[in-house]
């Protein structure tokens, strides 16, 4: 396309590019922003809708986008607790505290029961609905703190998201027609256990205790099961809120298993889209629904379980799963060959060592992998000896790249210089020495399935900066501190870009410059 010469809102001769989407020009600063406002932020972007057989609806790139661009912002059009959920706050959503003396339980909504922060948690808009209904068909939740008890998920919340997508119908009609749009897998989902109960629990609830009678089952049903096929996880760790929301717009992005974008959330909820990596004009714009450490076999069956679709990306159609064989284990019968799915995109299909040829069912595969998954759950994660101990244990047995290892080293990584005992200054030589070692060959290797400004990246090369300053601060030799502050200082601009729209990180990074710009200062100093 070329680039037009007119000034989008006067037609004068005109230059600056709007640089969001590159479509237009204007004249001026002023002229760009009359424009903004009489429409061009409705059309004001880089990708665009498309559909194909494989995966429905999905966005493509209209432009080549950086890396590091922000592609999509989109406030939530319902937000709620999840379906299963730690005691939260209605009105704010942050988790609830254990209540203060001498009060001995939650504060409690004065109209219907459920837990809030305060009374000024009653008045949110997010409340006052659900609130309304609840108290007029007299329920009142009997969500309670109960002292000397571990405080647990509660079941009761698989209501409320739900609740406030119905409500929508009446209060927001066009905020429904939108939700309505969404895909819901309703079919498949309705032959599942959880939807059986699903059918024989919550619908009888909202039909005879909350009394509406009108809504037919199955359209209850379709929103519950558009909720578990489009909404995300809505996370803010430092205001303990983990929530659930609905972004149509975002929902509309695809999955794939080396996605070329990342998700992250703002202080009011706002769902973000960052290119991850150079995305090409007409490249389908991706992120990952589910944990990109994985093996091929449990993401194919995660997406399967909760998204209704048998993935088969280039990933996942690869045996070696790009190079990294995350599902593979070590032959039992020769001890070399590495041991990968005949057909990955078969879950049943049997497994086969490269070397020997032996082959087993996958059924006996994934026993032998879940036990293992069980055991590394199960692991001590205050110290690092309990995964040192597991990677030993497991040498023989599973591929040096195998899923159960890279996360045990990923553990071990974080371990090393965070937990009591084993602090950075309290690290021995050794124990530094293999934290670095870890982190790099986890670069290496995340290379191939979460490459560029990931998140995953980012938390290595954070704690590998901050281990290559310690290891810097106890060389003696000049030449070599030098060269280490000089790569600490090189992993620091490369996080700085990774985590530039993470505002939580930005303390962080101030004291990580901090400290190095003092170890150079002592350096030069010293040398
Ligand atoms: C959040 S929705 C995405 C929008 C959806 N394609 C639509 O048309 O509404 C998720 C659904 O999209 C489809 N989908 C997304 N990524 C896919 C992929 N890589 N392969 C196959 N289907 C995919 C699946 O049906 C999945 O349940």
């Amino acid at each position: 396309m070329t680039t037009p010469t007119k000034c989008a809102y006067c037609q004068a001769h005109a230059t600056q590019l709007c640089a969001a989407c590159r479509n237009v020009v204007y004249c001026s600063r002023e002229h760009q922003k009359e424009h903004w406002k009489r429409g061009h932020k409705l059309e004001c972007k880089c990708y665009e809708l498309a559909s194909n057989e494989l995966l429905g609806r999905h966005l493509r790139a209209t432009r080549d986008i950086k890396m590091g661009e922000l592609i999509m912002r989109e406030a939530p059009l319902v937000l709620g607790p999840k379906v299963a959920s730690m005691p939260i706050c209605l009105g704010c959503h942050r988790n609830l505290l254990p209540p203060q003396k001498p009060a001995l339980n939650y504060y409690k909504c004065s109209a219907c029961s459920w837990p809030l922060c305060g009374p000024e948690c009653e008045r949110s808009a997010f409340h006052v609905d659900e609130c309304r209904l609840m108290a007029a068909s007299k329920f009142q939740s009997k969500i309670n703190y109960n002292p000397g008890q571990p405080v647990g998920k509660e079941s009761a919340y698989c209501v409320i998201m739900l609740l406030r997508c119905m409500q929508l119908k009446e209060s927001k009609p066009a905020a429904f027609a939108r939700l309505c749009e969404l895909e819901d897998h309703l079919k498949e989902r309705l032959e599942t256990p959880l939807y059986q109960v699903l059918r024989a629990n919550l619908i009888s609830f909202i039909k005879t205790v909350l009394g509406l009678r009108e809504w037919p089952d199955l359209d209850i049903l379709r929103i519950a099961a558009i909720l578990d096929t489009n909404a995300f996880e809505v996370r803010q760790a430092g205001d303990r809120i983990k929530v659930r929301g609905l972004f149509p717009g975002g929902a509309m992005f695809s999955h794939d298993c080396v996605p070329n974008m990342r998700h992250r959330f703002d202080d009011d909820m706002n769902i973000m889209f960052l290119a991850k990596r150079p995305i090409a004009k007409g490249e389908i714009l991706s992120i990952s629904y589910t944990q990109q450490l994985r093996s091929t076999i449990q993401r194919r069956l995660h997406l399967k379980q909760v998204k209704c679709f048998e993935c088969a990306c280039a990933r996942c159609a690869d045996p070696t799963e790009l190079g990294t064989y995350a599902g593979a284990h070590m032959c039992a019968k020769c001890k070399v060959g590495k041991f990968i799915s005949m057909d990955p995109l078969q879950n049943a299909a049997n497994w086969r060592c490269e070397v020997c040829n032996l082959i087993r069912p996958a059924k006996e595969y994934l026993i032998n992998d879940a036990k293992i998954e069980a055991e590394l759950e199960s692991l001590d994660k205050t110290t690092p000896q309990s995964f040192e101990d597991f990677l030993y244990r497991h040498r023989v047995e599973l591929h040096e790249t195998n899923t159960h290892i890279l996360q045990a080293k990923y553990a071990l990584t974080q371990i090393y210089g965070n937990v009591k005992g084993f602090g950075m200054d309290e690290l021995s030589d050794v124990s530094l020495k293999r934290k670095v070692e870890l982190c790099e060959e986890l670069l290496e290797i995340s290379n191939l399935f979460d490459s560029g400004w990931s998140i995953f990246r980012g938390n290595l090369l954070i704690a590998l900066e901050e281990a290559t300053v310690t290891q810097a601060m106890r060389l003696d030799e000049a030449s070599e501190c030098e060269a280490k502050l000089k790569k600490a200082a090189e992993i620091l601009e490369e996080i700085t870009n990774i985590m530039k729209h993470e505002p939580e990180m930005q303390q962080l990074l101030t004291e990580r410059k901090q400290i190095l710009d003092a170890a150079l200062e002592r350096f030069s100093n010293n040398a």
